[in-house]
């Protein structure tokens, strides 16, 4: 019999996608095997600098069987000074507004009580800030520490020479893969000057399709290429291995990552919009990805009890807190 728990179900506000019952994928999504030896270092590298870190026990114990599940949290960064300016910002490194500092720390405390075993973002400050930003809420105070493997030196002379240390942090790991999509001549641009000098639907069909980029940009599907393929490379091996992942990251390089999680189709993913700081939340399970929409506040109840495990993490921190 399931361990009652504290957490009762209530309907998850704020589905980002269309309302009702979660979507689970009957698809087991296999690794795509690694032939490239670059890929296999980064791939160790990786699992070195975070095989320390035992995913937190998240397992449900009940008749049936002990099913291991692992979360996702997709987060985009908080507001950035281009977003307020209204420019193309693609891959120019931006840091956040005060505003988008604030969103940061307000998507923290709805995942608060969420666990996080390893953060990926990408090499872009707005996104490391938010990941930053928003782990300075959580409950399980645990340090995020960037791993440092662009070279020999730099991992020598980021070494951590305590094991203790290194149990209370989590690994943040920053990949150009998931930076924001290029978007080419027009970084920088104002939005809607630009829309003035090339039209509406031109511009509309730049930001929003699949397969048309900017002028000397990437369209969306090019940003996949290499957005999916690190997501399935380097961050899904973590779910199945039974870690609890966080990933900051841009609007486009999350709506790719959506895309194949959600198994949208070119038509559905344009009319996907991702706002500035908004945590989305999934249960990876048995190689599914059922979507879970976005937790509301760290309180609510539903974030944890359709989810059994989460509700019993949840008390454990809970009790961690009383002791
Ligand atoms: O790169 C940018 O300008 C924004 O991060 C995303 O812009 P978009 O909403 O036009 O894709």
């Amino acid at each position: 019999m399931a361990a009652a728990v504290k957490y009762q179900p209530t309907r998850l506000l704020g589905h980002v996608f269309a309302p009702g019952s979660s979507r689970s994928f009957g698809r087991s999504l296999s690794m795509p095997s690694a032939s490239r030896n670059t890929h296999h270092h980064k791939l160790n590298l990786i699992h070195a600098s975070i095989s320390h870190v035992d995913p937190t026990p998240l397992s449900i114990s009940d008749d049936s069987s002990t099913e291991t599940e692992s979360t996702l949290i997709l987060i985009r960064h908080g507001e950035s000074l281009w977003n307020e300016k209204n420019l193309f910002t693609g891959c120019c490194d931006v840091p956040l507004t005060m505003r988008g500092v604030e969103e940061a720390i307000e998507a923290g405390k709805r995942i608060s009580y969420i666990p996080v075993d390893v953060i990926f973002t990408s090499k872009l400050i707005r996104a490391q800030m938010t990941a930053m930003l928003a782990m300075t809420q959580h409950h399980r105070k645990k340090v995020p520490i960037i791993i440092h493997n662009e070279s020999e030196q730099a991992k020598t002379w980021t070494q951590v020479y305590s094991e203790k240390t290194t149990k209370q942090s989590i690994p943040v790991i920053t990949a150009w893969q998931l930076n924001e999509r290029m978007y080419g001549e027009l970084q920088g641009l104002n939005k809607e000057e630009t829309a003035e000098r090339y039209g509406k639907e031109k511009v509309y069909e730049w930001r929003r399709s699949f397969d048309i980029p900017p002028p000397q940009g990437e369209s969306l599907e090019m940003c996949s290429q290499r957005a999916v393929a690190y997501f399935k490379d380097f961050i899904e091996p973590q779910l199945r291995s039974g870690k609890h992942v966080l990933v900051a990251a841009h609007g486009n390089s999350l709506r790719s990552i959506i895309m194949y999680l959600e198994k949208l189709n070119s038509q559905e993913v344009t009319n996907l919009e991702l706002s500035t700081g908004i945590p989305l939340l999934y249960i990876y399970k048995e190689g599914n990805f059922i979507s879970r929409g976005s937790p509301v506040g760290p309180t609510e109840a539903g974030v944890y009890a359709f989810s059994q495990s989460l509700a019993v993490y949840r008390e454990q921190l809970d009790e961690m807190s009383h002791n």
